[in-house]
């Protein structure tokens, strides 16, 4: 846009085009992905624009994340019990013995209902950035801790290219934002994310299964076809520093070749404005087919649940006024 218009002035013989420039208000219309008047500069929101993603350094402060670390580690051992919450143990150690605390669990999510965990998704701090792609009006829609584990030496521990909005049966994607922050430092070695700049100016695409000879995790659905070209970027990160990024950039995090088990917490945010769609005869059918499958062995063959219903039941509202998504 800004380009746009600094051709137009060429053409038109403007001696100035720079003063001019600054004199027209193009900010409103000049970025597709934030807010304008939000808290992000203009360097920042060209960024977002370009590259679908945005790190702040040092946002959460250490005490925070001791603090969740902490929680977190109670509810791996059962000392602390969650409504709701789904534990979820590696592929690799599923089918093996008895393995005690966080050392079985490769994520938690659906904590919403836990008071300490559920100040991440609340931070002030957080939140003036998640109100920049949002607007006032927020809910928290998906909240996770990521506890990589050592990869055993089968791959398993990689997260397949994918993107978020996959398993989101809410629209429009431009008005949800994931914000994950490195509950420790973050690099090539232990597995921290890897993005595709730019991609989430993008489709939706297909999902399914990567052809893993070690194994993949349940639901870790990949993207098939992607350009192995397309540059990628390696998000090293420190403690507390936190991304956020728009749920159609591809990404996924490689392989933790250390000993220690990397952790992450993350939520995803959406505008409560936001409205349900219907999956079916789409991509996203397959997640939706599956999400199903698990809520029945769940609760039971026989519960009327639909895959809008799975959400719905998750939606917690954090900022603002309530609205379709969440009440
Ligand atoms: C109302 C709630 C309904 C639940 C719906 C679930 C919601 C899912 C929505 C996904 C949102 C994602 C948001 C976007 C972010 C992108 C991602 O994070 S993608 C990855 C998301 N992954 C998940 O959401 C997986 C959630 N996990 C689970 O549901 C469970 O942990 C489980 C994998 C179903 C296993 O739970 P459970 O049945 O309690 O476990 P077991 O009894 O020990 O095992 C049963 C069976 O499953 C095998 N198994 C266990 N863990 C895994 C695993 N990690 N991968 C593959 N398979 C696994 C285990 O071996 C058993 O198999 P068997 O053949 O029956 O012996
Ligand atoms: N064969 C594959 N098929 C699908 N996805 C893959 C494959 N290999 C790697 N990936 C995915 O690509 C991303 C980065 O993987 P990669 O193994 O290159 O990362 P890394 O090991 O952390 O980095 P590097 O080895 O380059 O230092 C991860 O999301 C991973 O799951
Ligand atoms: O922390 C990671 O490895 C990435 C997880 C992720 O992208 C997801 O769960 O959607
Ligand atoms: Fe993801
Ligand atoms: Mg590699």
């Amino acid at each position: 846009m800004a380009d746009r218009l600094q051709t137009v002035f060429r053409h038109l013989g403007s001696g100035r085009p720079q003063q001019a420039i600054s004199t027209i208000p193009v900010s409103a219309a000049a970025y597709q992905y934030s807010q304008p008047g939000c808290i992000l500069s203009d360097e920042q929101r060209r960024f977002y624009d370009k590259n679908g993603f945005l790190v702040i350094k040092n946002l959460v402060s250490g005490d925070k994340i001791d603090k969740y670390k902490e929680r977190f580690q109670k509810v791996c051992t059962g000392e602390v019990k969650i409504p709701g919450v789904i534990i979820m143990r590696d592929v690799a150690i599923a089918k093996s013995e008895f393995v005690p605390g966080e050392h079985a669990v490769t994520k938690i999510q659906d904590w919403m209902l836990d008071p300490v965990l559920f100040e991440y998704c609340c931070d002030p701090e957080i939140l003036k950035y998640v109100e920049a792609f949002t607007g006032p009006d927020i809910a928290a829609m998906h909240t996770m801790i990521i506890n990589k584990p050592p990869d055993p030496g089968l791959k398993t521990s990689r997260h397949p290219m994918h993107q978020d909005l996959h398993y989101f049966p809410f629209r429009p994607a431009d008005r949800i934002v994931c914000s994950w922050t490195a509950m420790e430092k973050v690099d090539r070695s232990n597995g921290c994310l890897v993005v595709l700049p730019g991609s989430h100016t993008g489709e939706l695409k297909q999902h399914d299964y990567p052809e893993w000879e070690g194994g993949v995790n349940k639901m870790y659905h990949g993207v098939r076809d992607y350009s192995p070209d397309h540059p990628r970027v390696h998000l090293e990160m420190e403690k507390g520093d936190t991304v956020f990024f728009h749920p159609i950039l591809i990404h996924g995090s490689g392989m933790n070749r250390t000993k220690g088990f990397r952790k992450a917490i993350s939520c995803h945010y959406a505008s409560t404005q936001c409205h349900y769609i219907d999956v079916e005869g789409t991509t996203q059918e397959n997640i939706s087919d599956e999400t199903l499958e698990i809520a029945r062995k769940k609760f039971g063959g026989n519960i009327k649940i639909s895959f809008k219903d799975v959400w719905r039941l998750r939606a917690r509202l954090v900022k603002g006024q309530p609205g379709e998504i969440a009440e």
